[in-house]
């Protein structure tokens, strides 16, 4: 039992996040979507940069997070060969964060060609054009690349096959809101399959409970 309430009650983390996300977008300057996305490279090293959270799928076992990237770049080596991330989403206007750790998988192709004929040309073309996180010898080199893919690639470009989505399904997500005097209000929400294989975890999950998630009270 939790004694959740007000902005941290409901049975499903995928409503609460998709309900915190819709009040950010109305009070956060820009970008309300904006992640920190973390990975780990081969040597066990975590990497983090900034990425846009396109989409928050579904509920309960089909829930997840979708952001679009380079699977080239250094983040899509990284999830290729590890196949994990985690993110963190802070809104300074709401005082509040969500953090997230998952097992990640790309989005199928016509799901991310629906979203890449969403976009302007120039950022279809920019997909093109952008060797995303190897060595540019100048702006000018990118600009030049951008203007001849766009001549040759015309008004509907395909989607590169270097493009395309990554979808998040967690097992393990945090909300987050200040609290007077530091007294933060945390609640965790652990995919029982998960806690059970988890050595930490293992003795607050409770075998007869059925539910997808257990739902922990932190101290802040
Ligand atoms: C607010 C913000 C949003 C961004 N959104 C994306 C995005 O959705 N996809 C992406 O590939 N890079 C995005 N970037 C750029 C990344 O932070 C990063 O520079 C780039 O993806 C290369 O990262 P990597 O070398 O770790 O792969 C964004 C940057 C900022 C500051």
């Amino acid at each position: 039992m939790t004694d959740r309430t007000g902005i941290f009650a409901g049975d499903d983390p995928f409503v609460i996040a998709r309900d915190w996300l819709a009040e950010a977008s109305k009070t956060e300057p820009n970008d309300a979507n904006a992640i920190a996305l973390a990975t780990v490279d081969a040597q066990g090293l975590p990497d983090v940069r900034m990425v846009l959270l396109k989409e928050i799928e579904g509920e309960g076992e089909n829930g997840a997070f979708v952001f679009y990237t380079n699977f080239e770049s250094a983040k899509g080596s990284q999830i290729e060969a590890t196949g994990v991330a985690s993110f963190v989403m802070h809104w300074k206007s709401l005082r509040r964060q969500i953090r997230v750790r998952g097992h990640v998988s790309r989005v199928e192709p016509e799901l991310a060609d629906a979203y890449y004929d969403s976009r302007a040309l120039q950022s279809r073309i920019g997909a093109w054009a952008s060797k995303q996180s190897r060595p540019l010898e100048s702006r000018a080199a990118l600009m030049a690349e951008a203007a001849k893919q766009g001549i040759n690639l015309g008004l509907r470009p395909s989607r590169p096959p270097h493009w395309g989505g990554y979808r998040i399904r967690p097992v393990q997500i945090e909300f987050w809101a200040d609290g007077a005097f530091r007294l933060h209000d945390r609640f965790q929400w652990i995919r029982r399959d998960f806690a059970k294989h988890n050595s930490d975890l293992r003795s607050s999950t409770n075998v007869s409970d059925q539910s997808l998630w257990l739902v922990t009270r932190l101290n802040p």
